[in-house]
């Protein structure tokens, strides 16, 4: 890289010798702004080019290039005009004198029209080093320095001599960009969460820069920056596979809708937009679970058995006469044949409503086989096209042969499963009583969550029904004859309608594959067959076995990032010890792990007591360690029993965001969060109401809870602590005030 001059000569005087870095760096930093602007004014330029090119004149080739530039240039132009904060925010000099400045994007030199780079992309592999270097394993590198901006001006710089024989290793645990990694989990929460593109961990880049193929499973205590790491990958893997991934798009899984708002900032921040943002409950198009599950229905609902469940519940619905079927008119259907056209029909492997096609037209064409017969007619080709029509005009006919193997939409499947205790009992033999008890629930009840991936799984099994494709390919051509109308209109006013090769269908067409066009993110929301280029599954240990199958339908590729913490793990089916024990079953053999073990969160003070809670009850999961030293001691206070309101109404609110936890039975009286509702969320203080009821709910409730604070942490109780929790905070009181 070039276009910088080497730092001027130094001053003797630290302060000066900073003040004259400052000065120097606000010089550059000035410089790639006025790169940047002029790099928007040519994507504008060629947008208003392209804008003005457009129209109907010269070849199908030649427009669809046209408008193929322009798309270009809109992506082009809303990407630059998303990295404005934060442009630039390292600089990399390397033994032979080379400085590169490290961004959130790529940029040329667009001033000289050299078109030198002066900005490395931060996903670049040239970027790289800037956060795998360190003192002891510095690579090429002789120093890395941290800017700090606001807005375009720069605020201050840290730098970290990598080259020193014998240098001390900076830092704990060799924490990249220690100062800087410090400055910003300082700062303040917002509610939103941030990008931490400036001051990637090197075993978080290990992480994000993983290949695309494959599954990798990401496991790593509270805080270690699952979440941050899965959304820089998702910024990685589209810049990295641009191709592939623009066109497929990548899909992000998450807990709740609120974890959902919390992270949605990051990644238009990071200049990707082809992401699809979704919670299980919401991966079934046109379904909303508005309902809660009892965690017992939870446990049910969940598990593989349901599988099985649902097939056979389709395949009861695949059914055979008691004995022959007469139907009127002397007509005869033998038993026989229903059983044998349900072989062939089943034998064929079509999801149910494809295969339905097949057993109808094979009764039909024995039926009209046998009235030819009784009729004495000769059953020639002419009878064969006509004869099975008009027997499926007949009511009667129709509604008996309906009967064996009617239409099934995935509702009104999985709304009987759950609704008839006899198909319940029929579809899922090995559940007992109380199983199937806790499932039940009157027909037409509102969706839970569990039940999305059961209408997956039968919406898979039974296919299109052809209500609904008839519907959309009558909606597609009454839109297309609208398109069309229009563009002879279009055609007649720019006086082109007897321009042999563009008719008023072929210009439609092309409204229709440009226009004001649908995102891939927006395509692929709306189609449940959409195959994702990607998926990226966050707080993955919460995901059900059924829930598990329909992520990975989504993704035939098996490209997949998978970030949990096992310790965290909610799920009512019980904890989980591995990865493999909730992988193998869908994914043997193709996944790898790798570990996240700093917690850039939770201040060491803080984590103690919930890293004694998780070793109590978990004892085989190791918890991180906590990368902060100092911050405030949890604070204890008793309060009467029933006076929780009252002591929340009283507690001196601090700076910054803070979240009240309490257990399910209270949050909605105190306007609390349930700890499911604060799963993957953090605030700068948290109040935590009742621990001994939380550890009730399951010791990992507890320990969520525990570890959601940044900065301080205070426990209101009536009931007495949990034992292990006021040993953690005794000993803890014993230490020097700074431990
Ligand atoms: N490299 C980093 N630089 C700055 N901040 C970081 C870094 N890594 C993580 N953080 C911060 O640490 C906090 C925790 O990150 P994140 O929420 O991704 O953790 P998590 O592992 O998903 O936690 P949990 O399991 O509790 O949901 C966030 O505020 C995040 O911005």
């Amino acid at each position: 890289m070039n276009g910088f001059p080497a730092d001027p000569a130094r001053p003797a005087d630290p302060d000066d010798r900073l003040a004259e870095a400052l000065h120097a760096e606000q010089a550059r930093l000035t410089g790639l702004y006025a790169h940047l602007d002029a790099a928007r004014e040519r994507a504008r330029r060629t947008l208003a080019a392209a804008g003005r090119e457009a129209g109907p004149g010269g070849t199908h080739q030649a427009r669809l290039e046209r408008e193929l530039r322009a798309a270009e240039a809109a992506r082009r132009a809303a990407r630059l005009d998303a990295v404005e904060r934060g442009l630039c925010f390292g600089r990399l000099d390397h033994r032979d004198g080379t400085v590169r400045y490290i961004g959130r994007t790529g940029l040329r030199d667009e001033l000289d029209e050299s078109y030198e780079p002066v900005l490395v992309d931060w996903r670049a592999p040239a970027a790289r080093p800037f956060y795998t270097a360190t003192p002891a394993d510095p690579g090429e590198l002789v120093r890395r320095r941290h800017l700090h901006t606001r807005g375009r001006t720069l605020t201050g710089l840290d730098d970290e001599a990598l080259d020193l024989a014998g240098l001390d290793e900076r830092g704990r645990r060799g924490l990249v960009g220690e100062a800087a990694l410090l400055a910003a989990l300082d700062r303040e929460r917002t509610g939103r969460m941030a990008t931490v593109v400036a001051t990637i961990q090197a075993e978080q880049d290990r992480v994000i820069r993983a290949p695309l193929p494959g599954a990798l499973v990401v496991q790593g205590g509270p805080g270690t920056g699952k979440t941050v790491t899965a959304l820089h990958r998702a910024a990685y893997l589209l810049y990295t596979h641009r191709a592939v991934l623009e066109r497929r798009g990548v899909l992000i899984l998450g807990p709740n809708p609120a974890f959902l708002r919390y992270i949605d900032q990051v990644l238009p921040a990071l200049g990707e937009t082809e992401v699809v943002l979704r919670t299980v409950g919401e991966l079934f198009p046109g379904v909303r679970a508005t309902a809660e599950d009892t965690p017992a229905a939870a446990v049910v609902k969940g598990g593989p058995w349901m599988a099985d469940a649902v097939r056979r519940a389709v395949e009861t619905h695949q059914s055979l006469p008691a004995g022959d079927l007469l139907l009127g008119e002397g007509l005869r259907l033998p038993r026989r044949v229903c059983a044998e056209a349900r072989r062939a029909a089943r034998g064929l492997h079509l999801p149910h409503n494809r295969a339905r096609t097949f057993f109808l037209r094979t009764l039909l064409d024995a039926l009209a086989v046998a009235q030819a017969l009784s009729l004495g007619r000769p059953y020639d080709e002419e009878e064969a096209r006509y004869a099975p029509r008009e027997l499926w005009a007949q009511p009667g006919i129709r509604a008996a042969l309906d009967a064996l193997w009617p239409v099934l939409t995935p509702r009104r499947l999985i709304d009987r499963l759950l609704g008839d205790p006899a198909l319940l009992a029929l579809a899922a033999p090995g559940l007992s009583p109380a199983e199937r008890a806790a499932v039940l629930r009157p027909a037409g009840a509102p969706w839970t969550t569990g039940d999305v991936p059961l209408l997956d799984e039968a919406a898979e099994l039974l296919g299109e029904d052809g209500t609904a494709a008839r519907a959309r390919s009558r909606a597609a051509e009454r839109t297309l004859e609208e398109e069309r109308a229009y563009a002879e209109g279009v055609l007649t006013v720019t006086g082109q309608q007897n321009d042999a090769t563009l008719d008023a269908g072929l210009l439609a067409e092309r409204f229709r594959d440009t226009g004001p066009d649908r995102t891939t993110a927006e395509r692929a929301a709306e189609d449940r067959e959409w195959a994702y280029g990607h998926v990226v599954v966050d707080e993955a240990q919460e995901l059900s076995a059924m829930a598990w199958r329909a992520v990975l339908r989504r993704v035939p590729t098996r490209s997949l990032t998978i970030v949990g913490d096992l310790a965290q793990s909610a799920s009512p089916a019980g904890a989980r010890s591995s990865w493999a024990e909730v992988l193998d079953r869908e994914l043997p053999g193709r996944w790898r792990e790798e570990r996240l073990t700093v917690n850039y969160r939770t201040p060491a003070a803080i984590m103690a007591p919930a890293a004694a809670v998780l070793r109590a009850h978990a004892p085989g999961q190791e918890p991180p360690e906590a990368v902060r030293e100092t911050a405030e001691r949890p604070r204890v206070l008793s309060v009467p029993d029933g006076g929780y309101a009252a002591a929340l109404a009283a507690l001196p609110t601090g700076p910054g965001t803070l979240g009240v936890i309490a257990p399910d039975a209270d949050a909605a009286a105190l306007g609390a969060l349930t700890v499911r509702a604060a799963k993957g969320l953090e605030f700068d203080a948290v109040v935590l109401v009742d621990p001994a009821a939380l550890l009730a709910q399951g010791a990992p409730d507890l320990y969520v809870a525990l570890t959601r604070a940044t900065k301080r942490l205070t426990l209101l109780h009536h009931t007495p602590l949990p034992p292990v929790l006021a040993a953690a905070l005794t000993a803890q009181s014993a230490q020097p005030a700074d431990g």
